[in-house]
């Protein structure tokens, strides 16, 4: 064994699942470090939960192996493994209070209940519910249950924390504070820690890594930048963040849209397709007078727009024909009118490559 893999908490290798004739997962290698907040990230029917399934031992893979700190858990029950679990639907026991929630866990492993109890108030106190001990789940919000749960899942110092969609209930601002606030916890603890989500914005803000899957195989692991600024995959660039594609061929130092649009790329690639963002995007209007040495410049007209407050988003078609979308941050009074003709202007190192020997 490398030294990688003893200092993971879990070493997933070759794991194969399938549903009659349906694969669900393919070979699946996955290795977890220590204290490392992984998250799975992909649509729905990837294989995101079939394989948290397997983590956890609720489901057993047709073949392949599941180790956790070394120790092959392949056919571990669920309890033998050790791994903190929380869910999209809270999971609480509704006749229990929220201090007895807690401390569930540490019963089940007949832990005392002086020791236990001091365990789980401090639990409590690390998800800042350490006032609401004596309430029953149904006295408490969804972003309160949601804590709890958390709490229910770290109290036995778990050797792995799985979160399941966890937010996906809670709106959009309570959502980004959870996500602060387990981030948080996460990191002062030391957790180790798999995520699920199909939310890309999410995987982005929390993860120390993401591995992107579909059709039951990982595309593409690694950290939120290499995802988002350097994706392997068509499939990878559509689902992370939003993205011009253009299909093409490699002409000496750049790139020839099929449209015929040319763009200089920042080093020679034997791509057939190149990735825009479009925050890296400009528009402007046109200047009186040409630089003749800049590059990217395209005359452009503006089809779409929508103020997303913070942001306009553009919908532009280029002279050649292709259409583009552009973010440009927005200044009051400052948009560009529809049916306006614009320069667009894109830097040579935002054109990057998707596939071949230099796209990654
Ligand atoms: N018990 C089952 N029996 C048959 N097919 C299943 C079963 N569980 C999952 N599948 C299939 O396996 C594939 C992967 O499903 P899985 O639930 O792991 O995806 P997912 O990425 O978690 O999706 P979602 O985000 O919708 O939960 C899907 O095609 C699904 O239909």
């Amino acid at each position: 064994m490398n030294s990688d893999k003893q200092a993971a908490v879990l070493n997933i290798e070759k794991v194969r699942k399938t549903y009659g004739t349906a694969e669900a997962l393919g070979s699946i290698d996955l290795c977890v470090a220590a204290g490392e907040f992984l998250t799975i990230l992909g649509p729905s029917g990837s294989g995101k939960t079939t394989l948290l399934r397997i983590i956890a031992g609720f489901e057993a893979p047709d073949s392949g192996r599941v180790s956790i700190r070394g120790m092959d858990m392949t056919w571990a029950t669920a309890a033998e493994r050790q791994i903190g679990m929380v869910f999209q639907n809270y999971a609480l026991f509704p006749h229990l209070t929220v201090l007895e929630n807690v401390m569930f866990p540490l019963e089940m492993r007949a832990i005392r209940r002086g020791p236990a109890t001091e365990r789980a108030r401090a639990a409590l106190e690390s998800v800042h519910l350490g006032a609401f001990a004596d309430r029953y789940p149904k006295q408490l919000s969804g972003g309160q249950q949601q804590r709890v749960a958390l709490a229910r899942a770290i109290v036995f110092e778990p050797s792995l924390l799985l979160l399941d969609e966890p937010f996906s209930a809670l709106d959009r601002r309570l959502r980004e504070s959870m996500q602060q606030e387990v981030k948080q916890l996460q990191v002062s603890l030391g957790l180790t820690t798999i995520f699920i989500t199909h939310d890309q914005d999410e995987a982005l803000v929390m993860s120390d890594r993401i591995a992107v899957m579909s059709g039951g195989a990982i595309r593409q692991i690694g950290t939120p930048s290499e995802i988002y600024y350097h994706p392997n995959s068509i499939s990878v660039a559509t689902f992370v963040g939003e993205s011009n594609i253009f299909d093409g061929t490699p002409v000496g130092c750049g790139f020839r849209a099929a449209s015929g649009a040319r763009f200089t790329l920042a080093a020679p690639a034997e791509c057939t397709r190149i990735l825009i963002r479009p925050e890296t995007v400009s528009l402007r209007r046109p200047p009186a007078a040409a630089d003749h040495h800049e590059k990217n410049v395209f005359s452009s007209t503006v089809i779409g727009r929508s103020f997303v407050g913070g942001f306009t988003d553009y919908r532009v078609r280029l002279a050649e024909g292709d259409e583009i979308s552009v973010r440009a941050v927005a200044r009051e009074g400052g948009a560009f009118e529809l049916g306006e003709t614009l320069q667009m202007i894109v830097a040579p190192e935002d054109c990057r490559p998707l596939s071949g020997k230099a796209g990654r």
